[in-house]
């Protein structure tokens, strides 16, 4: 007999498949707090939960049966998904059931700041007849900036279209065909901060979508703007957002999320005449909650059972004598990926992976979708790609997948080469494993070079001319930013050529606008290698 606990409140009917099972018993324990949760884990197949669990990696550590986390709902920022990984507990979301609830409630609250209904109800039912103060406006014929178009932005982009909107959207992976599809302006964060009337976000929340709007959007912002939050909180600097809202740049704000869940008591959001908030309830609706259990439900009886199942958020299981071979370039294939990412400006519609020499002759499968989820990751967040779901979400993309092989690798025994294509520009990046050294990057685009891919990288592009390394050098040593290592790849003496430089912090966007500057210098890129 299975055993599985659910940890929040989840949809009954949702789960009536697992309780009526008759291999599984189900125990209901809300509100546990994590050392009482670690406490009972132990008896345990498998944990339900939505987002107040937090899924430690104490947790997983006492769940020595433990099996698969089930997350009835989106985001798995409260699941350690490392942890789980390495203890070959399987993670599993529902990434659809809610999508169409929480585009609601960003219409709720988009339409509550735009008629200030929360604050105008206050005063009404205590007794206050005041029709002046709540002058609203309307949303026909808006602008509407949508960052992030994937399910619930793109919702949100066909509901703002019977409203009579104008909607910009800005999405890494969004082409101009599928704007076009969307009948909406593909654009970019800049100009959706300059010229919306209206905003929301629907991005996970990674490194690099954490503040994307701060204090240097605001600056810039049309004044009168209206921003809604449905999504993560931090998307948005909170502190930045009160102080542009104090100063009138910003007319209203609607947030349904915090950087901190529940936000403290004195959180400047609460009792801002001027923000309205909920508490995360975006995919609280009677369907969603459903929809979300039903698919978690039915996707933890196939792990239970040995079934195939979908939607695993971590790691799949690979034959053992594969896995061997395999494992030492999972994370040269992830690196080159996101290597590849980073270099690549515009939305990738091909990636196109070359395996040379001995890996020629194995199933390079798993390998590849290492190396795409190193592509996708850069954008839609590591938490949220993975070698089990990283090909379906670029399927998902219409970003094309190719593979070859060849016997021949160069001077190389093994050569593994990742090339994205996008509109207007085809970037490759190659490495190999060398013994005694492990992975290098071995060619950025045509030029030969021999990197360790890890850390903060600066990628150089410049004329091979005499003293631009001393005046690259000189730059970076007066923003005390110390260079561990050099390497500089030109194909003819006098031509163009790369430089590509390891250093012991982040460059400063300031410092490598200065790199840029400098005469017979093309570009300077920071690249992030975890
Ligand atoms: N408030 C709530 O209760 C709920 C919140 N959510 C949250 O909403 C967000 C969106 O969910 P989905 O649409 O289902 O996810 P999704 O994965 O379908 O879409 C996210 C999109 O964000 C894009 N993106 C990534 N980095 C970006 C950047 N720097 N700029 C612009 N776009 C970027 C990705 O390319 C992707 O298309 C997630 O954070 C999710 O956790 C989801 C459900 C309920
Ligand atoms: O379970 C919930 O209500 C939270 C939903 C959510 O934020 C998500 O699915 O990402």
């Amino acid at each position: 007999m299975f055993k599985v606990l659910v940890s929040d409140p989840i949809s009954d009917l949702g789960i009536q498949k697992l309780v009526e099972a008759t291999d599984v018993a189900v125990d209901k324990k809300p509100d546990l707090s994590e050392d009482e949760l670690i406490a009972v884990i132990g008896e345990y197949d498998a944990l339900l939960v939505r987002s107040q669990t937090r899924v430690t990696a104490r947790v997983m550590e006492a769940g020595k049966q433990l099996k698969v986390v089930g997350r009835a709902g989106v985001g798995v920022d409260n699941i350690d998904l490392e942890a789980a990984t390495q203890r070959g507990i399987i993670v599993i979301n529902a990434p659809d059931g809610n999508t169409i609830t929480t585009c609601e409630h960003t219409f709720a609250m988009m339409m509550a700041v735009a008629r200030h209904i929360p604050q105008a109800y206050l005063k009404t039912v205590g007794g206050v007849w005041d029709r002046k103060s709540f002058v609203g406006v309307e949303l026909r014929g808006k602008v509407l900036g949508v960052l992030g178009m994937g399910r619930i932005g793109s919702e949100v982009a066909k509901r703002a279209k019977a409203f009579g909107m104008d909607i910009w959207g800005y999405d890494p992976f969004m082409t101009e065909e599928r704007a076009e599809q969307l009948g909406i302006r593909l654009s970019t964060v800049d100009d959706i901060v300059r010229n919306a009337d209206f905003m929301t976000v629907h991005t996970p929340l990674t490194p690099e979508t954490r503040h994307m709007i701060g204090s240097a959007q605001f600056e810039v912002m049309k004044k009168g703007m209206r921003i809604v939050n449905c999504a993560r909180g931090g998307i948005i600097d909170e502190l930045a957002l009160v102080e542009a809202i104090d100063q009138g740049i910003v007319a209203g704000a609607a947030f349904d999320v915090f950087e901190v869940e529940p936000p403290a008591a004195d959180h400047p959001f609460l009792n801002h005449p001027k923000i309205i908030v909920t508490p995360h309830l975006g995919a609280s609706t009677v369907e969603a909650q459903e929809n979300v259990a039903i698919d978690v439900s039915e996707q933890v009886l196939n792990i239970l059972r040995d079934a195939p199942f979908t939607n695993a958020v971590n790691m799949p299981p690979i034959p053992a004598t594969l896995l061997k071979t395999l494992q030492p370039y999972f994370a040269l294939g992830e690196k080159l990926g996101s290597f590849a990412a980073q270099l690549t400006e515009g939305a990738v519609s091909e990636i196109k992976v070359s395996y040379s020499g001995e890996l020629a002759d194995v199933d390079t499968q798993p390998l590849t979708r290492y190396i795409v989820r190193g592509v996708l990751a850069h954008h839609l967040g590591r938490e949220q790609v993975n070698v089990v779901n990283s090909m379906h979400l670029a399927k998902e993309r219409s970003v094309n997948i190719i593979v070859n092989k060849t016997k021949e690798s160069r001077d190389f025994t093994n050569l593994v080469s990742v090339s994205l294509r996008t509109k207007t520009e085809e970037r490759l990046v190659a490495g190999t494993l060398l013994t005694g050294y492990g992975p290098r990057v071995v060619q950025i685009d045509k030029f030969p070079v021999d990197v360790a891919p890890e850390g903060n990288l600066v990628l150089v592009s410049h004329n091979d001319k005499p003293g631009i390394i001393g005046k690259i050098g000189t730059l970076f040593g007066n923003n005390d930013v110390n260079i561990a290592t050099m390497q500089v790849g030109r194909q003819l003496a006098g031509g163009s050529a790369i430089m590509v430089l390891t250093v012991d912090k982040a460059a400063p966007k300031e410092l490598l606008a200065e790199v840029t500057a400098l005469p017979d210098l093309n570009k300077a890129k920071e690249i992030i290698l975890y």
